[in-house]
């Protein structure tokens, strides 16, 4: 029987950049996959996402410019766009588990049962440890309707070979305005059916519907409150049902409405491994009920947003308990996206969140359609709410959107996390014309 000092199961974003970080440390270390070496990310997630948003962004600017200077708006051609993104995707899961062999960490292809605490199963093999680290994010969630097996899911959507002439997408969060937004420029009608009339609820609301109009004005119908009870196959295609009498022919349909932790295949009861339908439960420590495991990334129950930098955080903060440093995890101001054209993204508090506290904070409202950054690629939408506080100057929280937003987001990030006022700015001079030039008439 083999035995380590540390075993990872889960070779995602995470997973794997803990296995060199502990390796690094001179531990005798193995990683677990069952699936594509590399996990959600760069295989059926953000990296192939963002290579679509390529072509998006590509089209959309192009037509704001036409009449200024362009003639004409490039049409997508779905079948050579997803032979790109191949390109990008079809190398991952061999180079990461090649990177990982080089060095000099056992890689073991299966799917990972726990016997013990001490011991895992991984097909015929039985394999022990000192610690296990759980890394093994999530997947995407069906809704248990009548039909339900004519859901396709993100990973269905990114390899799709052609593009159907409709799409729909129950659940309107992040996945679905990017996808909705790709489909839609890539020519398919497209629609977005919400269970309730706050789809995106962790952005702020004001934002959300600017982004609606904007999708909209794109040709996306989004239709609330409506709970899908049943999929109906049929010669066109499917037909979606609510109990309310809601009725939308589709030709393909996705289900959109969130992801589910894999901590329930994992037979963690075995361990003594506390979890739920949120997740694996985790101290501050990302220590688990049992005192030889650890959790880390998507898997685990947590406020803090899902995201592949997160997961990073999480694995860096890990390789630095088992080092022996105590410290509990804090976790700075995590800046988040929605791609799309616009981008929306997010750090720090919402005006919502110190609305009660005028005497605090001090909230900009900007509409930056007409500032120069914007106005010189004709945007019809460029905005900005920056939130600082009026006792230190400090700026606390912004929420942008425009196509630079996915960009700019990260500075405001700096600025929150070192409480940066509008004073410690003016001590650096940031090229010109730049998003980045216009932070001190932001902050
Ligand atoms: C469509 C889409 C777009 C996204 N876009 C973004 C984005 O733009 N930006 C962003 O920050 N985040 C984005 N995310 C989220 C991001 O992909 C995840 O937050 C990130 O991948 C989490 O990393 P992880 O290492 O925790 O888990 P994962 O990347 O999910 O890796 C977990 C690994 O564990 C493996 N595994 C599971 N069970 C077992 C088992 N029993 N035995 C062995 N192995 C197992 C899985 O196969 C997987 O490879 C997106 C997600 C999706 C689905
Ligand atoms: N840009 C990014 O960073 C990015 C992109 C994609 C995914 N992700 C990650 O993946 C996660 C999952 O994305 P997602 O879009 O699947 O989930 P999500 O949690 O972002 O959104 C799901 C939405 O579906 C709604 N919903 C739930 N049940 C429903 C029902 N029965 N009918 C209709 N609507 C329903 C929810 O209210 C919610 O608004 C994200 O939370 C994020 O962690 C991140």
């Amino acid at each position: 029987m083999d035995k380590f000092d540390v075993v990872i199961i889960g070779a995602g974003p995470g997973g794997s950049a803990l296995a060199y970080d502990l390796k690094a440390q001179n531990l005798n270390m193995a990683i677990v996959e069952e699936n594509l070496w590399g996990g959600t990310c760069p295989n059926r997630g953000c990296d192939p996402k963002k290579v679509l948003i390529s072509a998006l962004d590509a089209k959309r600017q192009a037509e704001h410019l036409v009449g200024k200077g362009i003639q004409k708006a490039p049409k997508i051609e779905w079948a050579d766009l997803m032979k790109f993104e191949k390109t990008f995707t079809d190398p991952v899961s061999s180079g990461t588990k090649k990177g990982l062999e080089d060095a000099d960490i056992s890689v073991i292809d299966g799917s990972v049962k726990f016997k013990d605490a001490h011991t895992i199963q991984v097909g015929d093999k039985q394999v022990k440890a000192d610690k296990f680290v759980i890394a093994t994010g999530a997947r995407p969630g069906i809704l248990e309707i009548d039909g339900k097996e004519h859901f396709k899911t993100s990973t269905d959507f990114l390899k799709m070979p052609t593009m159907p002439k409709s799409v729909t997408f129950v659940g309107g969060g992040y996945i679905a305005f990017e996808f909705a937004a790709i489909a839609s420029a890539a020519g398919a009608e497209v629609h977005i059916v919400h269970h309730n009339d706050r789809p995106l609820k962790a952005f702020p609301a004001a934002d959300v519907k600017r982004l609606i109009s904007q999708l909209e004005a794109n040709g996306v119908q989004f239709h609330y409150g409506v709970d899908v009870s049943r999929i109906e196959k049929n010669e066109q295609g499917y037909e979606l049902v609510s109990a309310q009498g809601f009725s939308l022919q589709t030709d393909q349909v996705f289900c959109t409405a969130g992801r589910v932790p894999n901590d329930d295949t994992l037979a963690l009861d075995q361990a003594g491994v506390t979890f739920s339908k949120r997740g694996v439960q985790v101290n501050d420590h990302l220590q688990t009920t049992t005192e030889n495991i650890f959790a880390l990334g998507d898997v685990v129950d947590k406020k803090q947003p899902k995201l592949t930098p997160v997961s990073g955080f999480e694995a860096q903060y890990l390789a630095q308990e088992f080092a022996g440093d105590q410290t509990a995890i804090a976790y700075p101001a995590i800046p988040t996206v929605v791609y799309g054209e616009p981008r929306l993204a997010m750090v720090g508090l919402k005006a919502a969140d110190v609305k009660e506290k005028a005497d605090q904070f001090e909230i900009k409202d900007l509409d930056l359609t007409g500032w120069f950054t914007y106005r010189r690629l004709n945007e019809p939408l460029a905005h900005a709410t920056v939130i600082t506080s009026k006792k230190t100057g400090a700026v606390v929280g912004a929420s942008l959107m425009s196509s630079e937003a996915d960009d700019l987001i990260n500075y405001f990030a700096m600025a929150i996390n070192g409480q940066l006022t509008p004073e410690n700015l003016k001590q650096t001079i940031f090229a010109y014309p730049t998003a980045a030039s216009d932070l001190s008439y932001l902050i």
